[in-house]
């Protein structure tokens, strides 16, 4: 894809893994300010999160880089790195990362708003409105985390995400525990917010009908290399290689309806 936007985020022949263990094996990857939404799709083990791990700066690649406005992230300064924090948001499977049981919704979500504040990211976003456009009831501000369902988790995880306004939002599997009908429409949500606040989205998941709905691109990835991209409903028509033939046969009718 061609970037006539300022890059956020750029992964260059990107080499990563864990323990010495090679995963991914030569990604090149550029998140520009108000690009379309991206998507990554693949097998299971194919080194989709790894991917993410690396753009996060989670994992330290072994060659390549990954630069956040042109500084490696993995060696952010600490001033850095907090403008990052609120730039660049991921959402991943797991939901909200707390160990706190007495942590309730509103504070979590409180706790969010005031990091965007200090980061000099103002808006006039509400717990209220957050709650809203994640389709979680009101009810829900004064509700201890513990309580919440995965999917109420995942959803909760989003609206974190977005209390910073990001330009970067990182979704990782986000909507997995959301049944179908809820999913499309919270990603429908999620699909105006590109397009009203210029948000840029990588979405990596294995539903090819979600990813479908939000990315214009997609990046088949096999054994930690993106063996084709384009529009998904033209990657599944030809495949050029087996892992994604392998990935229209497991989706047949998403497969039919995209062609
Ligand atoms: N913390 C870790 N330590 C060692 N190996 C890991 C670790 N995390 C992942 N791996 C291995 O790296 C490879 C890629 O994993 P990754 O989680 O990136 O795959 P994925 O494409 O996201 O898979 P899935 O769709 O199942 O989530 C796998 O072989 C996995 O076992």
């Amino acid at each position: 894809m061609a970037h006539t936007a300022e890059p956020i985020i750029v992964a260059s022949g990107l080499r990563a893994g864990y323990l010495g263990e090679e995963v991914l094996r030569g990604i090149d990857l550029t998140i520009a300010r108000k690009d379309a939404p991206v998507g990554i799709v693949g097998p299971s083990g194919a080194g989709k999160s790894t991917i993410v791990r690396a753009l996060m700066g989670i994992i330290t690649p072994y060659a390549g880089s990954v630069t956040f406005r042109g500084r490696t992230v993995s060696k952010l300064r600490r001033g850095d790195r907090k403008i990052f924090a609120g730039e660049v948001r991921r959402v991943s499977q797991d939901g909200v990362p707390t160990t706190d049981p007495r942590l309730t919704a509103e504070a979590y979500l409180k706790g969010a708003l005031k990091d965007a504040r200090k980061a000099g990211r103002t808006h006039g976003t509400t717990i209220e409105g957050l709650l809203n456009f994640v389709a979680l009831e009101q009810h829900f501000i004064g509700r201890r985390i513990i309580t919440m369902s995965g999917g109420e988790r995942q959803r909760l995880a989003l609206a974190h995400a977005l209390a910073t306004r990001p330009d970067v939002l990182i979704l990782d599997e986000p909507l997995t525990a959301i049944d179908p009908g809820l999913r499309s429409e919270v990603l429908r949500r999620v699909k105006e917010l590109t397009v009203d606040l210029g948000i840029s989205v990588l979405l990596v998941s294995h539903d090819l009908e979600s990813v479908d709905r939000l990315c214009p691109t997609v990046h088949a990835l096999a054994d930690g290399v993106f063996v084709q991209s384009g529009p998904l409903s033209e990657i599944l028509a030809a495949p050029a290689h087996p892992v994604v033939a392998d990935l229209a046969a497991a989706a047949p009718l998403t497969a039919q309806r995209l062609r």
